[in-house]
């Protein structure tokens, strides 16, 4: 079941493994053409009303393949206002090739003839509200003609992800929607075929380009809107939080502050002046500090435990007593991550291990990504958390969706990407759920790692990363383009 966002997603993340929309788009109406085939027989008159968006570009392509029939094609508007290369460059062939080819400019003048068969090439993935002109029209049109409907995609004027129908909406007998159904189609009374166009498997299996898509900012947002993070970490160390608190901060939230001892939060403060510190009694995180901590940790979107934290027993129990107590979503990284097996919590956990971590939860890996992608599933649905599991290709499963990811590089293995990753985690999934918040956040640090190598070369360090993670969350032109 694919929402309109996610066939995005997919498009994408084809286009940045080869498969351009363009190919796409010829193989949805090599599908629509297969489709008619199976309706009506060579010779038939077929009528494919086309709109401005890539919909109307499947059902131009379709034209191509139906040679044997008498086809005719009605774009609804001019041929400069058709929205896309790829559209437009397949109404230019159809031109060229001297199809039976026309631009509908006034609605009234929209003449389908006496067709066995219409095409509703009108509007798919991307309709909003009840048809305008001069789809409204044409959809009445349709039923005028007395003929079969066959709709691409979705029926014209059906919302794809919710199912509703605009009151003017194409009643289709039939739809051929691609390579996967979409929820909006299980309220329509019509024969559904799903076709595959050629969208590689991988573009689902590994992260890419196309999963930065996925809603998280809203660019018109205000302060606060984007997410206030909570950094837990320090003691031992005071690089490892530091690095975490900017890290969510360029990956995107508006307020990030750092809970740490008190000593360690002059040096803290030190790293950066965008760092709010909110330093606890002691030397180390210990069950004493938790009340306060876990007061703070309600006022943000998301926390972030464990970098520099050590694993003094004390703090051990603190963390786990820390996580008991919270709701909301918690990235646990680093020595807190011992805590996890054993801890009951409401919160939903977004663990970050490398493999020896892993296993020193309880956790199997493997050296063949896929084997460990099935072992790191089994153990997120045992956990009942979301894993990110860190390695050449990192892994991220919520038990159930399970994806790799193949960005970044052997310079990362320095120490502190595991710091500016947890804080990338922190930032985004105050605004994606946890699972999208894995995928963008891990797809995003190995992207800054490739970034920063392809720039300078080898000698990477965790602060080159963070100064790269906007650059490597940059979004691909959705409507075609990789970033
Ligand atoms: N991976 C795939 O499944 C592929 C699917 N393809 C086809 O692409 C369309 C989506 O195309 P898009 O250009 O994003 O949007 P539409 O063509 O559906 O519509 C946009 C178009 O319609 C106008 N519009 C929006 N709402 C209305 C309205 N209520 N009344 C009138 N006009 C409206 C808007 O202004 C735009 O002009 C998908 O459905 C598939 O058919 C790709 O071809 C290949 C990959
Ligand atoms: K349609």
């Amino acid at each position: 079941m694919l929402t309109a966002r996610e066939v995005a997603v997919l498009d994408a993340n084809a286009e940045a493994l080869g498969v351009p929309r363009k190919q796409l788009m010829e193989s949805s109406g090599n599908a629509v053409a297969r489709a008619v085939r199976d309706l009506v027989d060579p010779g038939a008159a077929v009528a494919i009303v086309a709109g401005r968006g890539n919909n109307g570009g499947d059902g131009l392509v379709a034209a191509r393949f139906l040679d044997e029939y008498e086809a005719s094609v009605h774009l609804l508007g001019r041929a400069s206002a058709i929205g896309t290369d790829i559209a437009r460059e397949n109404w230019e062939a159809l031109i060229e090739a001297e199809y039976d080819a026309h631009e509908v400019t006034d609605s009234s003048a929209l003449a389908l003839g006496d067709p066995d068969l219409v095409v509703d090439a009108m509007l798919g993935t991307g309709v909003a509200g009840d048809l305008r002109e001069p789809e409204a029209t044409a959809a009445a049109a349709m039923i005028d003609a007395d003929a079969t409907v066959l709709s691409v995609d979705v029926p014209s004027g059906v919302d794809p992800d919710g199912g509703v129908r605009a009151s003017n909406a194409v009643d289709a007998d039939h739809v051929v929607t691609f390579h996967d159904t979409k929820p909006g189609l299980r309220a329509v009374d019509a024969e559904v075929r799903v076709e595959p166009i050629g969208i590689p498997a991988a573009a689902e299996r590994f992260v890419g380009p196309g999963d930065l898509l996925r809603p998280g900012r809203d660019p018109r947002g205000h302060k606060g809107d984007h997410g206030e993070v909570l950094v837990v970490g320090g003691g031992p160390y005071t690089g490892a939080p530091a690095l975490a608190a900017r890290s969510a901060l360029r990956a995107g939230a508006d307020l990030v502050r750092v809970a740490c001892p008190h000593p360690v939060a002059r040096a803290l403060q030190g790293y950066s002046e965008n760092l709010i510190v909110r330093p606890f009694e002691g030397e180390r995180f210990a069950p004493g500090n938790v009340a306060t901590v876990a007061a703070l940790a309600t006022g943000h979107d998301t926390v972030v435990l464990g970098p520099g934290l050590g694993d003094a027993t004390a703090t051990l129990d603190a963390a786990g007593q820390l996580l008991s107590g919270l709701g909301g979503t918690v990235v646990v990284d680093a020595d807190a991550l011992q805590v996890v097996p054993e801890v009951e919590t409401d919160a939903t956990l977004l663990c970050t291990p490398h493999q020896g971590e892993l296993r020193a939860m309880g956790g199997e890996t493997a050296a063949d990504p896929a084997e460990r992608a099935d072992l790191a599933e089994a153990f997120a649905a045992e956990l009942g958390h979301t894993l990110l599991v860190k390695g050449a290709q990192d892994v991220i499963t919520d038990g159930e969706r399970t994806r790799r990811n193949r960005t970044g590089n052997a310079g990362m293995t320095v120490g502190g990407t595991g710091d500016v990753l947890a804080g990338a985690c922190g930032a985004l999934a105050a605004v994606l759920d946890p699972h999208a918040a894995a995928c963008v956040a891990a797809f995003a640090n190995g992207r800054a790692g490739d970034i920063v190598v392809a720039e300078r070369g080898h000698g990477l360090v965790a602060t080159d990363l963070v100064d790269a993670l906007p650059q490597a969350l940059r979004r691909p032109d959705a409507a075609g383009g990789a970033a």
